[in-house]
């Protein structure tokens, strides 16, 4: 059974007397361990739908089903403890809070948790190490360049080890090099197991996933499956790039 499963989703906003279908009637099923990318012009769909996958925004029509959950049928306290459980978010503009350093940034989640602060720190600490960026984990956000930025927005995505991480345009903001670092941080996350469905502009960075997704007007006009035989030859295609810059 697919991790995520889209069935006849549809999503409509209503701005005065004018409704848009920013999704239309999307049937779409998503295995674990892949790569995804979403591309697709500008307003056709995309940010809505990966808000949608995460239990963000309510679809006017059709189910999502994560992991068998029927997530829109939970109560709001269920769909809360879901996200957290499940979905990692990592946006274009960090969303980061500038004024705490990067360990109190990554550790912010983990406030509501039981745990205690020892046990607290020490997964902090794993994550830190992970992105590579522990080395400055005393640091204020705003004394970090913006890849070390998206370094700990990705490391706050993952402190309750979800298995889902969405992307949005999380590479919108950074050099080309940069950029490619962050994608390596993505591809080492899907090598762990876990899913990634990234929006992105960039057509580069699709074929480091397994996966391309293109809308328009809010529906699927194109896939592309499985450009790689597995996520390792993406891994160390993509070192062979980095090795070159
Ligand atoms: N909260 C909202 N209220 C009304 N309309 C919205 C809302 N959010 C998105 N839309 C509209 O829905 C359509 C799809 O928007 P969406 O942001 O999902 O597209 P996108 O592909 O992510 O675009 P971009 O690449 O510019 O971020 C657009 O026409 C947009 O104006």
């Amino acid at each position: 059974m697919s991790l995520i499963q889209l069935i006849n989703v549809t999503k409509e906003y209503k701005t005065g007397s004018e409704t848009i279908r920013a999704v239309n009637n999307i049937s779409l099923n998503i295995e674990e361990g892949s790569f995804v990318t979403l591309m697709g012009e500008s307003g056709s769909g995309k940010s809505t739908l990966l808000t949608m996958l995460g239990g963000l925004n309510k679809p006017t029509g059709g189910n999502i089903l994560i992991d068998q959950i029927d997530i829109y049928k939970l109560t709001p306290n269920a769909l809360s403890d879901f996200r957290k459980e499940y979905v990692g978010f990592v946006f274009q503009a960090f969303q980061l809070v500038p004024y705490l350093t990067v360990e109190e940034n990554v550790m912010l989640p983990l406030a509501i948790s039981d745990q205690k602060r020892k046990q607290k720190k020490e997964i902090v600490f794993s994550i830190l190490e992970k992105v590579r960026i522990k080395d400055k984990s005393l640091r204020l956000i705003n004394e970090l360049s913006g890849g070390e930025q998206q370094r700990v927005a990705i490391a706050r995505a993952l402190v309750y080890d979800p298995l889902i991480i969405l992307a949005d345009e999380p590479t919108g903001n950074l050099d080309s090099n940069t950029s490619k670092e962050i994608i390596n941080i993505f591809l080492s996350i899907v090598s762990e197991g876990k899913t990634v469905v990234m929006v992105t502009h960039n057509k580069e960075y699709t074929k480091h996933s397994t996966r391309v997704i293109e809308l328009s007007d809010g529906k699927i006009i194109k896939e592309n499956c499985t450009l790689f035989s597995s996520v390792s030859d993406a891994v160390s295609i993509d070192k062979k790039i980095i090795t070159m810059i």
